[in-house]
């Protein structure tokens, strides 16, 4: 509970009728949850208008709204304020109603286009490991310090991220590490936190639907780094081409990491296998479990977020080598009659798939087989489809397309706009299954002595989304009953 003229503290206010003095019990965007005595913001968003939702908000008892545009009807009972811009006001009334837990913490945030689930997950095991009580806002999960949340989004919307802040900073959690979407900068989802740090791991094709331009969908990534304050850090991979624009508006400390540019924070892979990494950090060696080149640059981007919070180098070094690699991400197993090796992996862009094919072909030892599964989501971005199946049919010796959350759309027809991608000396590589299920246990069968199947696109997720409705689906489970089943 608390008096709206607080939780209006620092929020620009266009228009106010009706009184500030009034108790509010809670803050709502969605009309469906308000009750009695409760605030309602109206957000026009991208399907509907919150605006048309206001009645019925005040019908079930709001007793203020907050919105961009004034309605016609005003109830006496009721207090209007006009804002703006109502995404941000609901960001700033947020941070206020939680008494800006952000401020009372370390916050981290992580953006950029892959790696943000793997760099906080392993910054929240490194801080642990180190004795602090830490938090985690990731799409895997979120913790508060070991309890663990469900969640839905990467970044939530602003009354959950600060929800879940209040409850870490009540149990004397030190420091949060979290990931910022390009959604959540956009709907200004993380507007009013105060970070000590920013992070940029790279940038390249996501998301094109929403954003309707790659330049577009950078500056959406910039605007993180401008808006972080003068005590805060700013660390950004230098060795991808917009690197350095994260940092050129930004107020915060600069900073930079990279393998291949000399900058601030510098490593050298000197083994990479399917075990693991050997890196120079330092002059320091250093082991990870972790796996692939893009995970140098995961384990070197938590090296320096350490080093920039105050931790000690020779601890930090000791930490990573304990690191274990994080749900759903390169995670993998290998069968024990056959030695065949199933990886899961959430690539579900062009450049994660890129990466881990190319991660599988320069560790292979001998000369297996390659076997991709892989699908795009519905209702996401079609532009990636066919650039997911081109790098699938190229770096594979045999791949499987097949549905990957086709959510309100025509499962074959993402089939057919991958397959467009796929070059004509590649065709004879490739076959489509629509049932994922099928599509793994054909992989599955296909294995030989040694062979790789990877399954990417879902990783950690378990269920698959068709027409709507979620079922129960975990890739991991799936590979291991059928190998296990087939005797491999
Ligand atoms: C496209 C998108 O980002 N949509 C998010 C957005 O919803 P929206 O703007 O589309 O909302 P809308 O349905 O048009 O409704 C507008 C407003 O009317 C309200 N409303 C609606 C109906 C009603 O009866 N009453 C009512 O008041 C809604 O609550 C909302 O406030 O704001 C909602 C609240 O924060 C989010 O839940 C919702 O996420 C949807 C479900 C989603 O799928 N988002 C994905 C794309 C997403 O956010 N992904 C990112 C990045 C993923 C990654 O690459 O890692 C993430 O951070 O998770
Ligand atoms: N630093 C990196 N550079 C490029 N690819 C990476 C990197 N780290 C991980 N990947 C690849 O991207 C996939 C997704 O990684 P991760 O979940 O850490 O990214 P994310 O940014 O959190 O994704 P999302 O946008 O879905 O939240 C991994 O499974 C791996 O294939
Ligand atoms: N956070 C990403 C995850 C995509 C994962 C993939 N399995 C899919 O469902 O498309 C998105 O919403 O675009
Ligand atoms: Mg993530």
């Amino acid at each position: 509970m608390m008096i709206l003229k607080d939780i209006l503290y620092k929020v620009g206010l266009d228009i106010v009728i009706g009184s500030t003095d009034v108790q509010i019990n809670d803050i709502h965007f969605d009309s469906r949850a308000v009750k009695e005595n409760d605030l309602f913001v109206a957000i026009k968003g991208t399907a509907v208008d919150g605006h048309d939702y206001i009645e019925k908000a005040v019908s079930q008892g709001a007793k203020a709204v907050v919105l961009e545009v004034m309605p016609d009807y005003q109830d006496e009972n009721v207090t209007y304020i006009k804002v703006e811009n109502a995404h941000k006001a609901l960001a700033l009334m947020a941070a206020n109603f939680y008494e800006n837990p952000s401020r009372q913490l370390k916050l981290v945030g992580v953006t950029g286009t892959n790696g943000k689930t793997t760099t906080t997950s392993l910054l929240y095991q490194l801080f642990k490991k180190s004795g602090f009580k830490t938090g985690l806002i990731s799409t895997v999960e979120i913790l508060i310090d070991e309890k663990v949340v469900a969640t839905k989004h990467t970044t939530p919307d602003p009354m959950t991220i600060n929800k879940h802040l209040a409850a870490m900073v009540a149990i004397g959690v030190d420091y949060c590490f979290m990931e910022v979407s390009s959604h959540g900068i956009a709907q200004e989802r993380v507007t009013g936190l105060e970070f000590a740090g920013g992070v940029f791991t790279n940038l390249t094709h996501d998301h094109l639907d929403y954003h309707s331009t790659f330049a577009e969908y950078r500056d959406v990534k910039k605007r993180f780094f401008d808006q972080l304050p003068k005590d805060a850090f700013a660390l950004t991979n230098l060795d991808d081409k917009n690197g350095a624009v994260m940092l050129q508006n930004t107020k915060a400390k600069k900073l930079g990491y990279a393998l291949k540019t000399f900058t601030d924070y510098r490593a050298q892979i000197i083994e990479n296998q399917f075990g693991g990494l050997l890196l120079k950090i330092n002059e320091h060696e250093v082991w990870s479990k972790m796996v692939g080149e893009f995970n140098a640059y995961n384990v070197l981007a938590i090296y320096a977020c350490a080093i920039e919070l105050g931790l000690e180098e020779i601890e930090v070094l000791e930490v990573i080598s304990q690191l274990e690699g994080v749900s759903g991400r390169f995670q993998y197993f290998t069968t024990v009659e056959n030695r065949i090796t199933a990886i899961v992996d959430y690539a579900h862009t062009p450049d994660a798939l890129k990466n881990v094919l190319e991660t599988i072909n320069s560790i292979r030892t001998r000369n297996e087989t390659v076997i991709t599964v892989v699908g795009c989501g519905g209702d996401r971005d079609t532009s990636k489809r066919p650039k997911m199946a081109h790098i699938a049919a190229a770096l594979s010796d045999q791949v499987i397309f097949t549905s990957d959350n086709p959510r309100t759309e025509d499962p074959q027809l993402i089939l057919d706009d991958m397959e467009a991608g796929v070059e004509p000396q590649d065709y004879k590589k490739t076959i489509t299954i629509l049932d994922r299920s099928q599509a793994i246990k054909a992989a599955a069968k296909m294995a030989d002595k040694n062979d790789i199947i990877l399954i990417a696109g879902k990783g950690h997720e378990t269920y698959q989304e068709i027409n709507g409705v979620r079922s129960d689906f975990d890739d991991r489970k799936i590979i291991a009953d059928i190998l296990n089943k087939l005797n491999k």
